[in-house]
């Protein structure tokens, strides 16, 4: 009998990648029928907020209870992300998706892990393939390194991002070093610049957390009591699981009308920052009447902003503002000219904290509309229920009534 090797079985179990590159027209695997669901804003329309967080002066916070009611997403500038360090991790995030598919697929995600490259999870609800590829990065990225790539030394992905080599295009021609000690001129590597990112993005993390509990109505040591007990506190460090950064790739599409980068979801998120380089994509749907009779939607494209991310309400979000704050919408388009990539930092609880409805914001006429999660939990109904998921976390009329 002829056994199938490792590397056959990761293959099998990730039905190859569609060679994106070599393609003209977009493959029946691919191609979506219903990509005009809703019609998209013209360019004059209604714009997603952007709020300045450097603007202490002015009324930030009533900007961001706004932007969180009535889009659940917006654009943050003033953050004080170095640009320098966007720009190092785009190159990073086009470095690893210039990789050759066999050393991508040595990194691929097992079927029951969070980890590696892959399809979007969410891929399994839809009938078609999406115009996308995406690693997803949860812990360490040095352990990734490791475990990734167990045949190279940690430091080896330097030669994914390798300052001399302005084309990520040309990376994968580059010749590997033998070992770590023949690391070129550039002393980054892909793993330095993912950790530092990470570093970033937490504060910039805490900081929106504290500051859009404060929008709800928190006073600034409430803000600060309820972060001490779950999500943003020192407890994340023991916690584990309290980030997960998805990088994800666009390549040029022949054909975008046809084609889908990212299908329409919310982010199973307490917030996820986003960051889209400068190619436009992302887009959100924005709910226009919803009064119980007339509800229409339409999809509005978040045009990229030099130095700005994008901030997206998830869904645990939802829970703790009892749903004042709603999770938003959002897919990602393709192109015909421009590869996009985009780094999603996606932000829940330490594994073991219980998320629910924040006790000030239930009252006597307004009981809590969701039973308390914690992020592992909500992460598994959602891969079962996906669009489902929050409601099915909602106390029934009964249970609210007893607690
Ligand atoms: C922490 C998370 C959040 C996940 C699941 C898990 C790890 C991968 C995340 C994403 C990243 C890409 C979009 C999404 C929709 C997907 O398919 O995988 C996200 C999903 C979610 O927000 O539900
Ligand atoms: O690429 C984008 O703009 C969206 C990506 C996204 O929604 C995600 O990673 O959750
Ligand atoms: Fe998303």
């Amino acid at each position: 009998m002829i056994m199938p090797t490792a590397s056959e079985l990761i293959s099998h179990h990730h039905a190859h990648p569609l060679d994106f590159e070599s393609v003209r027209e977009v493959p029946d695997s691919h191609a979506w029928p219903d990509l005009h669901d809703h019609p998209t804003a013209s360019a004059q329309g209604a714009v997603v907020p952007v709020i300045d967080l450097s603007a202490t002066a002015t009324n930030v916070l009533e900007q961001l209870a706004r932007a969180c009611e009535s889009w659940g997403a917006f654009q943050v500038t003033g953050h004080g992300v170095p640009p320098g360090l966007l720009r190092r991790v785009e190159v990073a995030a086009r470095g690893l998706f210039a990789l050759p598919t066999n050393r991508k697929l040595e990194a691929a995600r097992p079927a029951d892990g969070v980890s590696g490259y892959g399809r979007a999870r969410i891929s399994c609800f839809f009938p078609k393939l999406m115009w996308s590829e995406g690693f997803t990065i949860a812990g360490s990225p040095l352990d990734h390194a490791r475990t990734l790539w167990p045949d190279d030394d940690p430091l080896a992905f330097w030669y994914v991002y390798d300052a001399r080599v302005p084309t990520p295009h040309a990376l994968h021609h580059l010749p590997r070093p033998s070992n770590a000690a023949e690391k070129p001129c550039c002393d980054t590597t892909c793993s330095d610049v993912i950790e530092e990112y990470k570093e970033e993005m937490k504060q910039l993390a805490r900081k929106l957390m504290r500051m859009m509990l404060m929008s709800l109505g928190l006073t600034e040591v409430e803000a600060e009591a309820e972060a001490e007990t779950g999500w943003i506190g020192p407890r994340d460090e023991a916690g584990g699981m309290s980030a997960v950064l998805q990088m994800n790739s666009y390549p040029v599409c022949p054909d975008p009308d046809r084609a889908m980068g990212m299908a329409a979801h919310t982010d199973s998120t307490l917030l996820t920052l986003l960051f889209q380089s400068n190619t436009s994509g992302l887009q959100v749907l924005q709910v226009v009447g919803d009064n119980g009779r007339d509800r229409t939607a339409r999809w509005v494209t978040v045009p990229p902003m030099p130095g700005a991310l994008i901030v997206n309400v998830g869904d645990l979000f939802q829970i703790l503002s009892n749903g004042r704050y709603r999770s938003v919408v959002h897919r990602a388009v393709v192109n015909r000219s421009s590869h996009r990539v985009s780094v999603a930092y996606m932000c829940g609880p330490p594994a073991a904290s219980k998320v629910e409805p924040i006790g000030k914001l239930v009252g006597p006429g307004c009981g809590p509309v969701y039973r308390p999660v914690t992020w592992p939990e909500y992460l598994s109904v959602k891969g079962k229920l996906f669009d489902k998921a929050l409601a099915s976390v909602m106390r029934t009329q009964a249970s609210s009534e007893h607690t």
